[in-house]
Order: C-alpha cells, then sequence, then structure tokens
C-alpha cells in the first residue's frame, strides 16, 4: 500500500479460493447475458479474473489492455501502454479485478464503445462504470488479493475494536 492509498480504512482480504469462487460466480452472471467473440482483459489487475472466465465461458480470444491507474490515481492522469482497436461488429467482454475511483473504468470505455464491462468487485464511485460485478466493498476499505499477500497465522482483532 502506497501514500497514496491512506484514504483505505479497512482491509479486505480475498483467498485464492474465495476469489476463484466469485469469478464463477461472475461467469455464471455473464453466461446469461449471451456470447461474446473475445474477452479484454485489464491488466494487471483482471488478468487472473479473465483467465477463470475465458475458461468457464469456453471464450479462447483473449487481449489485454494495459494502463498505469497508478499515474492515473496520483496524478490525475492517464498513461495507456497498450490499447486495442475494436472492430464494431464484435461483441466485446472486458474484465477488470475491481472498479474503485472508476477512472480505469472510463478510459477502457473510451477506448472499446459498447463493450460489457464486468469486474469482481466494485466500490460505490466507480459503479456507474460497470456492467455487471458480485460483491460491492465500501469506497475506504482496501481489497488485498491473493497476489498481494502471503497467508499468516496470528491473532486478529475483532472487527468492533478495529473502527
Ligand atoms: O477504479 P480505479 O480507481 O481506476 O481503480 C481500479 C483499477 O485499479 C487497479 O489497478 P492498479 O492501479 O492497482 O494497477 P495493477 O492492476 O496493474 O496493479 C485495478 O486492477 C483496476 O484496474
Amino acid at each position: 500500500m502506497t501514500n497514496s492509498e491512506e484514504k483505505y480504512k479497512k482491509v479486505y482480504p480475498v483467498s485464492w479460493q474465495q476469489l476463484h469462487q466469485d469469478c464463477k460466480a461472475l461467469a455464471w452472471r455473464l453466461l446469461d447475458l449471451g456470447t461474446w467473440d473475445k474477452i479484454v482483459a485489464v491488466a494487471r489487475g483482471g488478468l487472473v479474473p479473465a483467465a477463470i472466465i475465458a475458461r468457464e465461458l469456453e471464450i479462447r480470444f483473449v487481449d489485454t489492455v494495459c494502463i498505469s491507474s497508478y499515474t492515473l490515481r496520483t496524478q490525475g492522469e492517464t498513461r495507456i501502454l497498450k490499447e486495442i482497436k475494436r472492430d464494431e461488429k464484435e461483441r466485446i467482454l472486458i474484465i477488470d479485478d475491481l472498479v474503485d475511483t472508476g477512472s480505469t473504468a472510463r478510459v477502457v470505455r473510451k477506448m472499446i464503445p459498447g463493450a460489457h464491462f464486468a469486474t469482481v468487485y466494485a466500490k460505490p464511485d466507480g459503479r456507474p462504470e460497470v456492467d455487471t460485478f458480485i460483491t460491492e466493498v465500501s469506497q475506504d476499505t482496501w481489497i488485498l488479493f491473493p497476489w498481494d499477500s502471503e497467508p499468516q497465522y496470528h491473532y486478529i482483532k475483532p472487527i468492533v475494536s478495529q473502527k
């Protein structure tokens, strides 16, 4: 966590198992919405969820857009490192791990208009930018993904005493 992330007061740790379950729940929702020609993962956070959803929906064409949202958050500007050109005829499913402020989603939506934007987790400020998501957490929650953490075994205070 960097200084720019001091706005986060709570931590929501997500295990590999929970992430897998949540991604499969997202795949079930997406299954009801029709078929897609390709998945576009928003790197890096969207890479693992996109792989799980691609497996469940049997989508073998997986592309990426690469955006530096660290720069975006701290300086209010976007650095697109890799973009894609959209074929108007294609139904594209964009996958990211979460929407927080919604800035990344806005940039990607502008790049790929008309695509379906799905995330596993969403915070209130970013929610309007997402078409489908599974779990909402509060704006001041830091979602700790399994690829950013190690399991630890130590005493955790009850939630009531963490306020
Ligand atoms: O809604 P926003 O405020 O734009 O935040 C959401 C974005 O932030 C995270 O990426 P991060 O900046 O951590 O980059 P990374 O995925 O490459 O680690 C996440 O994967 C989203 O893409």
